[in-house]
């Protein structure tokens, strides 16, 4: 990452907002910016999926749900956040299981860059399906969006809620609901 530049052009959007970047509140704004991009933007650089290689085998098909996940990501049409919660549901083929931890960091590492709620969703559920090769996968994720909420429509409290279902989960109404029930409890 550019750190750099993106000072660079902090400190024009400041100048062009008709800021004074040198008044002393503002001196280290765009170093702080720059920072805290490539903290909020680490996932450009990643491949999420590596969190998927590690696999382990455990004598269950159960379904496996870990839900009420916080994430961060930023919206790429306006670079505002939007957060909320994740409820990620596998059922394992074959005893073949994951660590439950990261399943958080696959979400983490792919909210952070310039995102949409529902690309977010479905690559969370194709990197799941591709390398741990699960039964099937079911990804939930309600969101706020502040481009929503602080400007433009305006409409706080509004909630978005996306999902992107795979395998045994598509084909079973059953399955679905049942994964449904639990993240309601
Ligand atoms: N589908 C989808 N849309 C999003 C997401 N985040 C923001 N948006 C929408 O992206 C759209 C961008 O619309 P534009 O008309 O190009 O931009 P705008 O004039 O700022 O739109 P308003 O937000 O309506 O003021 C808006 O409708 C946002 O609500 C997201 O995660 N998924
Ligand atoms: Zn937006």
């Amino acid at each position: 990452m550019d750190l750099e530049k993106i000072e660079t052009a902090v400190q024009m959007i400041l100048e062009a907002i008709g800021e004074d970047p040198n008044r002393s509140g503002l001196q280290d704004t765009p170093k702080r910016v720059a920072r805290m991009y490539a903290e909020i933007f680490s996932g450009v650089e990643k491949d999420p999926a590596d969190h998927a290689k590690v696999v382990f085998h455990e004598d269950t098909d159960e379904i496996v749900l870990v839900k009420d996940i916080p994430f961060y990501s930023t919206c790429e049409h306006h670079l505002v956040p939007f957060f909320g919660v994740g409820h990620i549901a596998y059922m394992p083929k074959d005893g073949q299981v994951i660590g439950l931890s990261k399943l958080a960091r696959i979400l983490d590492e792919v909210s952070k860059k310039p995102q949409i709620q529902e690309r977010i969703t479905t690559t969370v559920a194709d990197i799941l399906m591709e390398h741990l090769e699960p039964q099937g996968v079911m990804v939930v994720l309600e969101a706020e969006h502040m481009c929503m909420t602080m400007r433009g429509v305006k409409k706080p409290g509004s909630k978005t809620v996306t999902s992107a279902v795979r395998g045994a989960f598509k084909q079973s109404f059953k399955s679905r609901s049942e994964v449904l029930e639990l993240i309601k409890l």
